[in-house]
């Protein structure tokens, strides 16, 4: 490989990032306007600069997260901070961006507003991508959530979470919200995910492996080692 050739995982990011502008080009045609949901973490971040620039009517574009730590929006863990860094630049910065957090205290305190903002968007989504940590969770979706029942089966949109393996407390679109979209994206690399995925994938417990929830969307896969 020579010293400028794309990475496996760069060259995933402009892969997804192509099928995701196509997506949403092709929903721009019949609609006005056209949302996409993306997942925070490591993992999106070269796909996030590979969609920056991508050439589509922006303006008439929203993207929301599928979760979010409840810390400010210039902390460094902040899923909001990483898509304006990383995705709201280049051609994308025409596009509007729904955070989901308030200025409250508390996610507990602040879902209904969240819930609100989200409710004037246009559903079903264009593109739900879907990332997944090491123990099966996606979005904020946790094994060891205190609400992850509640967010697998409400109709709520978001649900306020709090997870003893997490240091902070989060906000998650819930399930059903998630569900609703034209298409299913998840974007993972490495063998342990691969591992993970393969786990969910003989399995139905979907409290032991919450990304088990989406592998019927149907879920495009876009994986790299
Ligand atoms: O906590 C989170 O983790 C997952 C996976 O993140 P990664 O760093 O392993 O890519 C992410 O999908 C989710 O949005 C984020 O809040």
């Amino acid at each position: 490989m020579s010293a400028n050739a794309a990475t496996p995982r760069e060259h995933l990011a402009h892969q997804l990032a192509e099928a995701v502008a196509e997506a949403l080009r092709t929903d721009l045609t019949r609609q006005a306007r056209a949302l996409l949901v993306v997942s925070g973490g490591s993992t999106p971040v070269p796909f996030f600069a590979a969609l920056a620039h991508q050439e589509l009517a922006w303006d008439r574009v929203d993207i929301t997260l599928a979760d979010e730590r409840w810390v400010a929006e210039d902390a460094t863990d902040s899923n909001a901070r990483l898509v304006r860094e990383h995705l709201l630049v280049g051609k994308a910065q025409q596009a509007r961006f729904i955070p989901l957090t308030t200025g409250h205290s508390t996610p507990e305190e602040g879902v209904e507003e969240v819930a609100g903002r989200l409710e004037q968007l246009t559903w079903p989504a264009s593109v739900v991508i879907l990332g997944m940590g090491g123990d099966g969770h996606t979005a904020s979706l946790f094994p060891d959530s205190r609400e992850l029942s509640l967010a697998l089966a409400t109709d709520a949109t978001v649900v306020a979470v709090r997870t003893p393996s997490q240091p902070q407390a989060r906000i998650t679109l819930s399930a059903e919200r998630l569900h609703h979209a034209l298409r299913h994206v998840l974007h993972i690399s490495g063998d342990d995910k691969r591992t993970v995925l393969g786990r969910a994938m003989s399995g139905d417990d979907v409290r032991e492996l919450p990304i088990r929830a989406f592998l019927s969307c149907p879920l495009a896969i876009y994986w790299a080692p």
